[in-house]
């Protein structure tokens, strides 16, 4: 099993490329589903969970086709790709399959509006909390599908196709908004959802399904139309830059200390957060094409941060930021209101001297002045970036373990920080 080895106390110069979202790409790639019409993604990452859906996808009969490189453009840049679902040969999506990933289960929305017939098995992901799907279920019961589980497995039914209806989540869920946005985009008749996500990634499945010919008013907001076409064909469409990535970088930086501009991603989609940043003592501008981030010399004040929703702190980043915390003047308390169990990282903060108390769904950081580098495990996919950018400060050697996790979600993260003067590379097998 693959290892990072870092070894600490370098500072962070030049710049870093950010790749497409995982969480946009993901539903993106999903909604091919929807039109027999080729749909091409450009901007894809290259990251496991990405090639996961891919082998899902053409288990149920989309061909996928790679794009060449274009002139100019470098190993960083993200993928092209083009997928074709003109015949559904299979409506399950397997146990094996479906597993590993929890965006994975979002086909199932798809394939009952086209094909008025799915079965799903439920699904896996980041161990961060029990992670219900009873909203998605829901969804597709107020659009007039009949919902049962049997043998693990979710099974929807709607023969004479989805219907359009009233939806009012009673919490905000990204993978529900997603789910009603494109089996109301097929109903017949007209949607109204209400308390939708307003994730960015959210808005940008909706950009493409308009760009199919679906009919959306209000995405981006809590209260979304949807009026249902009968047909929907196909479209181009870039991925949105990754926020959550940005976020982390900018974090790695602001821990490490230097001056590294984030480039192709945009500062409006992760303000809280980078107002965060601020707060704790690093300096963030927002540029044309990217941000920059820099720390020169001065201390890390203690914060105050609370997940929400977006446009608030977004849960993704809320394990890296406590990295950052363990290095704060005082103390700083970090509350998780989204994922009841995502906390995780904070075990492994400790190997490397963080000092962490925890009281139900707040975790208060006591800065330490030094951490020392030690052997950690990664536990899901943030959690264990959060380890690498603990042990880009940290004396000595950090080895980071079980990164299967990380490549569900950062796309060459050594190759991107190695680039920026941090002592960081992967030990295959
Ligand atoms: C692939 C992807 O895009 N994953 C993101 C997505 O996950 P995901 O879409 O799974 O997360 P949700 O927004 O649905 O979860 C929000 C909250 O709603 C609860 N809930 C959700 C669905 C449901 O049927 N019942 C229920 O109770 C969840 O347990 C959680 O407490 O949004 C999360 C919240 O921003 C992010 O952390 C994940 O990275
Ligand atoms: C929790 C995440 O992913 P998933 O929803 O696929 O588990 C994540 O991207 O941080």
């Amino acid at each position: 099993m693959d290892r990072i080895r870092i070894v600490g106390g370098a500072h962070l110069e030049g710049v870093i490329p950010i790749s497409g979202a995982k969480n946009a790409a993901l539903p993106l790639m999903i909604a091919s589903l929807l039109t027999e019409d080729t749909v091409v993604l450009e901007n894809v990452p290259r990251l496991a969970d990405v090639s996961q859906l891919k082998r899902i996808l053409s288990n149920h009969g989309v061909d996928f086709a790679v794009r060449g490189r274009r002139h100019g453009e470098t190993e960083l840049d993200g993928e092209t790709i083009t997928l074709n679902a003109k015949t559904i040969v299979d409506t399950t999506a397997p146990y094996e399959l479906v597993s590993t990933m929890r965006a994975s289960f979002w086909v199932l929305a798809p394939l009952v509006a086209r094909m008025g017939h799915a079965r799903v098995s439920l699904p896996g992901g980041c161990a961060i909390g029990t992670r219900p799907v009873d909203f998605l279920l829901n969804v597709l019961e107020a659009l007039g599908a009949h919902i049962s589980i049997e043998g693990g497995y979710v099974v929807a039914t709607a023969r004479l196709g989805l219907k359009g209806g009233h939806i009012k989540f009673p919490k905000v869920s990204v993978g529900a908004t997603h789910t009603a946005l494109m089996g109301a985009s097929l109903a017949d008749g007209e949607t109204l959802i209400e308390n939708a996500a307003r994730e960015p990634e959210v808005t940008d499945l909706a950009e493409l399904l308009i760009k199919m010919g679906a009919k959306i008013e209000g995405a981006g907001t809590s209260t979304i139309k949807v009026t249902g076409v009968s047909t929907l064909h196909g479209a181009e469409h870039t991925v949105i830059p990754d926020r959550i990535e940005t976020g982390t970088f900018a974090l790695a930086v602001a821990m490490a200390g230097g001056d590294v501009t984030l480039q192709n991603t945009r500062a409006d989609l992760l303000d809280s957060a980078l107002e965060t940043m601020r707060q704790a003592g690093a300096h963030v501008d927002a540029l044309p094409n990217g941000i920059r981030v820099y720390r020169n010399g001065n201390g890390l004040l203690p914060v105050e941060v609370t997940t929400e929703p977006f446009p608030g702190f977004p849960t993704d980043l809320q394990a890296q930021f406590m990295a950052l915390a363990t290095r704060g003047q005082g103390t700083s308390k970090i509350r998780e209101t989204i994922f009841e169990n995502r906390f995780m990282h904070v075990q492994e903060l400790a190997r490397l001297g963080a000092r962490i108390r925890l009281e139900g769904d707040t975790a208060y950081v006591d800065g330490v002045d030094k951490l020392t580098g030690a052997p950690v495990m990664a536990t899901d996919l943030r959690a264990s970036v959060s380890l690498v950018i603990a042990g880009l400060a940290a004396e000595g050697e950090t080895i980071v373990n079980r990164i299967y996790h990380l490549d569900r979600g950062f796309e060459r993260l050594e190759q991107k920080l190695s680039r920026c003067g941090a002592q960081i590379e992967r030990i295959s097998g």
